[in-house]
């Protein structure tokens, strides 16, 4: 298995008056085109370590950050922004809570958006996610004319279109009707499996990441301990490294 994405010895702390809490990522590998949820409560850290992930959001601490071959650690250290927002915008996906497709674009307008951004426009890609994906019928029309599940649709083949390395994806059924959620996951994990991308779908839910086929990965939570501050821990090394 070659490895995405490696991270070792990475934390990130957040010291509010009110609630300092602090992400431990002792060890985590994603394979390529590997899926996996990461699960966790309220307030668990699921999106810090997706900003993580999503070279958004700097660790305060790693000893090794690696993604699509890169040295995202030293990208950090050195201030190199640019590069890494290149590199987002490249190699990573992302499907919002809520779908964030721009109001004022079309549901194509909207797919086509990341490969604009990326610079490499394939107009054919686009519309064939759209057909796989049940939206093709909806092509021009504005995303406030389609149902909430329609507009999740858009933002998964938004997120696919420019040919991610990685798709992140932050409670992708939160706004989605119940019965409607575990389809939607289901069509993520597929969809990602046929364009070659690899998963990560943060959810508070592990029992539905486990229906729609996830291989789940909880986070160990720790109250605050003498220092005030709360822990989570997400550790996961691949087979051959923890063997
Ligand atoms: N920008 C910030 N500044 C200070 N504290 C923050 C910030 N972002 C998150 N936190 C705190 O970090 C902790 C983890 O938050 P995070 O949003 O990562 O959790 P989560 O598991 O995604 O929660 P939820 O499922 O409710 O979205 C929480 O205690 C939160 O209050």
């Amino acid at each position: 298995m070659t490895a995405l994405l490696s991270l070792r010895g990475a934390r990130k702390a957040y010291r509010g008056d009110a609630a300092p809490f602090a992400l431990e990522v002792p060890a985590f590998d994603l394979a390529e085109g590997e899926a996996l949820a990461i699960a966790g409560p309220s307030g668990s850290g699921k999106s810090t370590l997706l900003m993580m992930l999503a070279l958004a959001a700097p660790p305060d601490a790693a000893e090794v950050f690696r993604f699509a071959g890169q040295d995202i650690a030293a990208h950090w250290r050195a201030g190199r922004r640019d590069a890494l927002a290149d590199l987002r915008a490249r190699r990573i996906g992302v499907v919002p809570q809520t779908g964030g497709l721009l109001p004022y674009l079309t549901v194509g307008g909207n797919i086509a958006l990341p490969q604009r951004i990326a610079g490499r426009p394939d107009p054919a890609r686009a519309r064939a996610l759209a057909e796989e994906l049940g939206i093709g019928a909806h092509w021009a029309k504005r995303p406030a004319e389609l149902s909430v599940g329609q507009r999740q649709r858009v933002a998964i083949a938004r997120a696919l279109a420019h040919r991610p390395a990685l798709v992140l994806a932050d409670e992708p059924t939160a706004s989605v009707h119940p019965e409607l959620a575990d389809a939607v996951l289901a069509l993520l994990k597929r969809e990602c499996a046929a364009a070659g991308a690899a998963l990560i779908v943060a959810t508070h839910d592990p029992d539905r990441a486990i229906r729609a086929g996830y291989p789940v990965l909880a986070c160990e939570t720790h109250a605050p301990g003498a220092d005030g501050v709360a822990r989570s821990v997400f550790a996961r090394a691949m087979a051959a490294e923890a063997a």
